[in-house]
């Protein structure tokens, strides 16, 4: 660890433990907005491939184009020489271990499993010299990720053992090579450690494990944000950070109530937050807010009050008008929306669109009579018929439910947050799209502002950005001028 905290004091970080925390990392300057505080490449990592992100993917950029499979293993999938050269000392080892697993347990190899046998390999690899570690790369940096065993059930360590020894029939090793009890501890340091990496728009492309990035802890309110870049993670400043500060990023999505992240991360990480946000719970604003993010509208449509469950538990009473929400009428229109959704997503995945459509629209109008203004779960809902509409060339539709959407971001994100600012360019592009060329720029102009502290300027995504929003300020300027 020495070794490493010497190598973070050349970035103006520190190492620090605390009881409650464990290894947190502190800040020995002030950071900008904006400015890197540490970027990290992967130790191991591994493309998806799902059903949501079915494309076969470059083994080492991630890239979905040019593609060519290697013609030992048939599983691993490059877009150029470069990169297949790039990933050749770990990829030869693995590669020869693919190449003898048999058809129908290759179709069973998991994105896990496989980032899994990539970790023993490089483990191996190390050992016997042909990948050199540093100060910042080793396996031993793996060997101190926490793994919370001891707070893992039964069943989910009777499924990690079984995946190590999925892992080892993939490895074929001698008994003396294999530890199978480490290779399950490391399915669990996996869970609470490892990173999806996400396109510069947050879309998912695969999974990584980045020891040193791994030592950041969580807050719901936090002052730093982790992107990636290709496969490199970028962690930037969201805000000043003063020296002497702990750096913190958010694990789970931010925008629920604080009941339900806490639960989040309680279940997945195994710790009670008790950021400045999780302390409020229970306190009025606190309970309003949750009220207002996931519970129900009022049963007056004129009353924008929000709804607490009543004492007789006969219903929930609103807290601005006093009247009173049957239970029954909420769990009926409840029971509607869950059986819509069930055909909703079914349609969707069939590839019925339209049909889809018709599905969501009624879950967004069932959802209009249950639910508050700002809820969560209707926002969910109309996320997901911008992405249809997207995908059916919509533009029109995708753009008026995108406008919906962005008071509800505004609200459940910090205003530096990426997604208020891809919320921003989603809207820009479709106004843009439509010729409504002064919204575009409007939009826009908001969306960079957000983005550049979090994505930095100069990557591919962020000069899209930059140039969209040139294009349209001149195309704003030209109109203007033609007016005149
Ligand atoms: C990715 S690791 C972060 C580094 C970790 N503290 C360590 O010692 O290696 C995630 C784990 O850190 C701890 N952790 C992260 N954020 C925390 C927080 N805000 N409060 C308490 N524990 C936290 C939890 O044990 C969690 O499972």
């Amino acid at each position: 660890m020495e070794e490493l905290q010497k190598a973070l004091n050349e970035t103006s970080l520190t190492i620090s433990t605390l009881p409650e925390k464990g290894r947190c990392l502190f800040t020995t300057r002030d950071f900008s907005p904006g400015e890197v505080i540490i970027s990290e490449n992967p130790y191991v990592s591994v493309p998806n491939k799902n059903k949501e992100s079915p494309q076969s993917k470059c083994e080492w950029c991630f890239s979905s184009t040019n593609l060519k499979k290697c013609s030992a293993c048939h599983v691993v999938w490059y877009c150029s020489s470069k990169c297949q050269k790039s990933d050749w000392k770990l990829h030869s080892a693995e590669c020869g271990a693919l190449s003898k697993v048999d058809k129908e347990r290759l179709k069973s190899l998991t994105p896990s499993l496989r980032l899994m046998v990539k970790l023993c390999m490089r483990r191996k690899l190390e050992i016997q010299k042909i990948i050199p570690t540093s100060a910042t790369e080793s396996y031993k940096y793996v060997e101190a990720l926490v793994s919370h065993m001891s707070d893992i059930d039964e069943k989910q360590m009777l499924l990690y053992a079984q995946m190590a020894n999925l892992v080892n029939l993939i490895l074929q090793w001698p008994d003396s090579q294999i530890n199978i009890k480490e290779i399950a501890e490391n399915f669990s340091k996996l869970a609470c450690n490892a990173h999806t990496i996400c396109d510069g728009e947050l879309r998912p492309l695969g999974t990584g494990l980045y020891p040193v990035v791994s030592i950041i802890n969580h807050s719901c309110l936090p002052n730093s944000v982790l992107v990636f870049e290709g496969r490199l993670a970028v962690v930037r400043a969201m805000q000043h950070i003063p020296k002497g500060t702990e750096v913190l990023i958010s694990y789970v999505d931010i925008a629920g109530s604080t009941i339900t992240r806490k639960k989040t991360l309680k279940e997945q990480y195994y710790f009670s937050c008790a950021c400045p946000r999780c302390i409020e719970l229970g306190q009025s604003d606190d309970i309003r807010e949750s009220a207002i993010l996931e519970g129900y509208r009022c049963k007056d449509s004129k009353c924008d009050g929000f709804l607490l469950r009543d004492s007789d538990n006969k219903g929930f009473i609103c807290q601005q008008c006093g009247l009173l929400r049957d239970k029954e009428e909420i769990t009926n229109i409840s029971k509607e929306v869950k059986s819509i959704s069930e055909k909703a997503s079914l349609s969707l995945s069939s590839g019925h669109k339209t049909e889809a459509v018709e599905a969501y629209k009624m879950i967004e109008g069932l959802q209009l009579q249950l639910y508050q203004p700002f809820s969560i779960n209707l926002m969910r809902t109309r996320e997901t018929l911008i992405k249809i509409f997207m995908e059916l060339q919509g533009w029109r539709e995708a753009l008026s439910y995108c406008r919906l959407t962005i008071p509800v971001y505004e609200r459940v994100y910090p205003r530096s947050h990426p997604l208020v600012g891809l919320q921003y360019y989603t809207c820009g592009k479709f106004e843009w799209l439509l010729g409504d060329t002064e919204a575009a720029v409007r939009s826009l102009t908001i969306a960079l502002d957000i983005l550049r502290v979090t994505h930095g300027t100069k990557t591919p995504f962020m000069m899209e950005l930059a140039s969209k929003l040139e294009e349209a300020r001149a195309e704003a300027l030209y109109m203007l001028r033609s007016q005149d």
